[in-house]
């Protein structure tokens, strides 16, 4: 039987609201308002980097929270929820499910993928979506005991396929050969692409930039405008 908090999600649009400190919308509580904005549009749930959004979120927002903690170690390429205590920090600020890196990429301070899933299933009762790459690693994740898969790094792996698209391949692939839900992520730029996800077997959508990144919107019509220059 599937959680409640997984059925939720099934069919739906979760938003992703994230700024990285080069960002124009940074700080200042911003992502808590577009949080507030997708949870009236309808959608299903909310995408959030760091324990302070996460929390800001969590106080004004009933949807459930995919929590992570992008942060950077010198002896890894693994920066989603890297290492236990990125994990610890986002399950402490509310966070329902914790997005992760499960790729099969070497994690920092000698951690292994089944570690960091040990410790949220044994000391929480948060649940794991693991972020990768290829068919192998969602298979790999779904082994270790995650509860749900999202394409967010494909593209993002030295690896995986470069494309401007959302990797549409790898959610139809994935689909059928996983038991947990596959979440469609990345690279998603209209309602249209979300929808082809969702009939390409993905169990929900996730679009960050093309709703949440207002410098990124705004220069996808600069660069059409511009073709007519
Ligand atoms: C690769 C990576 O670090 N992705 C991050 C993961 O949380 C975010 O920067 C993305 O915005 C998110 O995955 C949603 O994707 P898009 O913004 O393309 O709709």
């Amino acid at each position: 039987m599937r959680q409640p908090i997984i059925l939720s999600l099934k069919g739906g649009l979760i938003v992703s609201c994230q700024a990285t400190e080069e960002e124009e919308f940074y700080g200042e509580g911003l992502m808590k308002r577009f949080a507030i904005a997708a949870e009236r549009s309808g959608a299903v749930g909310i995408r959030a980097n760091t324990p302070q959004d996460i929390r800001d979120i969590r106080e004004h927002v009933k949807l459930p929270i995919i929590g992570l903690w992008k942060r950077e170690y010198s002896d890894s390429e693994v920066y989603i929820t890297p290492t236990i205590t990125e994990v610890r920090a986002v399950i402490a600020a509310g966070a329902d499910i914790v997005a992760l890196d499960g790729t099969l990429r070497n994690r920092p301070q000698g951690e292994t993928l089944a570690d960091v899933v040990n410790e949220i299933k044994t000391n929480s009762s948060a649940l794991v979506m693991a972020d990768i790459s290829t068919v192998e690693e969602g298979i790999a994740a779904e082994q270790l005991g995650c509860d749900l898969l999202s394409t967010t790094l494909s593209g993002y792996t030295s690896y995986s396929p470069q494309q401007k698209d959302p990797d549409f391949q790898l959610v139809t692939e994935l689909s059928k050969r996983v038991k947990i839900p596959v979440l469609a992520e990345g690279r998603i730029q209209s309602p249209e692409q979300a929808l082809h996800c969702l009939q390409q077997g993905a169990y929900a959508v996730v679009v960050g930039g093309a709703i949440t990144r207002p410098h990124q919107i705004a220069k996808r019509y600069v660069d059409m405008i511009a073709t007519a220059r």
